[in-house]
């Protein structure tokens, strides 16, 4: 692997690998850009295959936070740890509390939170060895509903560009996924009015959204193929792929799941076949949005957190309207705007006034 040369490519500032021998602890803290502030990204751990596929989720994982945070207004980077082990059995405090005097280390250039396979108790025994620690339990909480809440708004302002209303009544949404976010986004969805279609693996998950919200039910390699106005996504990574795409019966694509093109390539059929696909890291920002509020100066506040996860509503608008001015798919419209973003702030910070 060269990793200088991925570095160089794609500009990262620090790879970090971080090793205990005591706890076992064996991480990877990437931080990929720090122009807009520290760099804020979850903690993902994970069995990796290889030292090189963990060093690489890292990578990929940190570049995106970049985006995601910038496209969201906030005035944080982008980062991400990668904790190489099972979350079923190799977690302990003295492992966390040791990745946390790593993070304290950083003196503040990097915050961590919770993510796949990471819960609120890690995050505290993290907060025993640093402050450098958002998303607790007694703050922001579980980031689930906000992310939730922000790919409803998302929905809802992908509906009024290609329905011309938000209004979502008697709409079909196919939902793959109905964990911590599918769930509380079904909702939403069903409190608005709309018939939801849903899948998951876990015979649990679907039970509950079947009473709860009257959802009618699909095996999972069904849900592909369902006659319905939105698709959308919020369990695994990949899946708008060139075995997916002829099935799509849907209006738009939009869900929660992180990474759903396959390769860019996808989204650009998407755009070619009519379907209107909402990046990703834009309509799923509500869960570090609402994450980064505890870092506000007067401290946590749910309302205001609430307001800004709404907002995604208007991000959807202007990715939507830059794609269709610069005539691009909506996934490169998505990394314009966090990109200018980036490269206006930098040239504000770099004016004469204070150096
Ligand atoms: N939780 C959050 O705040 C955020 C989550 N995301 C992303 O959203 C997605 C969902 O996250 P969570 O709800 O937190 O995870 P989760 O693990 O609670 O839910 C995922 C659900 O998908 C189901 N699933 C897995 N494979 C499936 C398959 N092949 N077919 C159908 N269902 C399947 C699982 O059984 C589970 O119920 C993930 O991609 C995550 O990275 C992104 C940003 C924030
Ligand atoms: O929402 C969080 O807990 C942290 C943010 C993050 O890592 C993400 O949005 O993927």
């Amino acid at each position: 692997m060269k990793i200088f040369d991925i570095m160089e490519t794609k500009d990262y500032e620090n790879v970090i690998l971080c090793h205990d021998k005591t706890s076992g602890l064996k991480a990877i803290i990437a931080i990929h850009d720090t122009t807009l502030g520290p760099a804020l990204g979850g903690c993902r751990m994970w069995t990796y295959d290889s030292e090189e596929d963990a060093i690489n989720d890292a990578l990929r994982l940190a570049r995106g936070m970049t985006y995601k945070n910038a496209a969201a207004g906030l005035n944080l980077g982008g980062g991400k740890t990668v904790v190489i082990g099972n979350p079923r059995k190799d977690k302990s405090e003295a492992l966390f509390r040791s990745l946390g005097r790593y993070i304290e280390s950083l003196k503040g250039r990097y915050i961590t939170a919770e993510d796949v396979g990471t819960n609120l108790k890690d995050m505290e025994y993290i907060r025993y060895e640093t402050k450098y620690v958002a998303g607790l339990a007694e703050t922001s909480g579980d980031p689930s509903p906000f992310t939730a809440y922000g790919v409803f708004r998302g929905i809802q302002a992908a509906c009024e560009e290609v329905f011309g209303t938000s209004d979502l009544k008697g709409l079909r949404i196919a939902i793959q996924g109905v964990g911590n976010v599918g769930y509380n986004l079904a909702k939403y969805l069903y409190g608005a009015g709309a018939k939801l279609i849903v899948t998951d693996i876990f015979e649990d998950n679907v039970k509950r959204v079947v009473e709860e919200v009257k959802a009618e039910y699909v095996k999972p390699d069904e849900i592909y193929g369902v006659e319905c106005d939105i698709f959308a996504p919020c369990a695994l990574g990949a899946i708008i792929n060139d075995e997916t795409i002829p099935q799509l019966k849907c209006k738009i694509v939009a869900g929660s799941a992180n990474n759903q093109l396959k390769e860019e390539r996808h989204g650009d059929i998407l755009q070619e076949k009519g379907i209107l696909y909402v990046p990703d890291y834009i309509i799923n920002a509500g869960g570090v949005i609402n994450v980064a509020d505890e870092l506000n100066p007067s401290g946590y506040n749910r309302d205001r957190a609430m307001r800004k996860v709404s907002m995604i509503f208007d991000t959807v608008k202007k990715v939507i309207q830059k794609s269709k001015e610069e005539n691009i798919p909506t996934y490169v419209a998505a990394d314009r705007v966090a990109e200018e973003r980036i490269k206006t702030i930098a040239a504000v910070k770099d004016n004469y006034i204070v150096k």
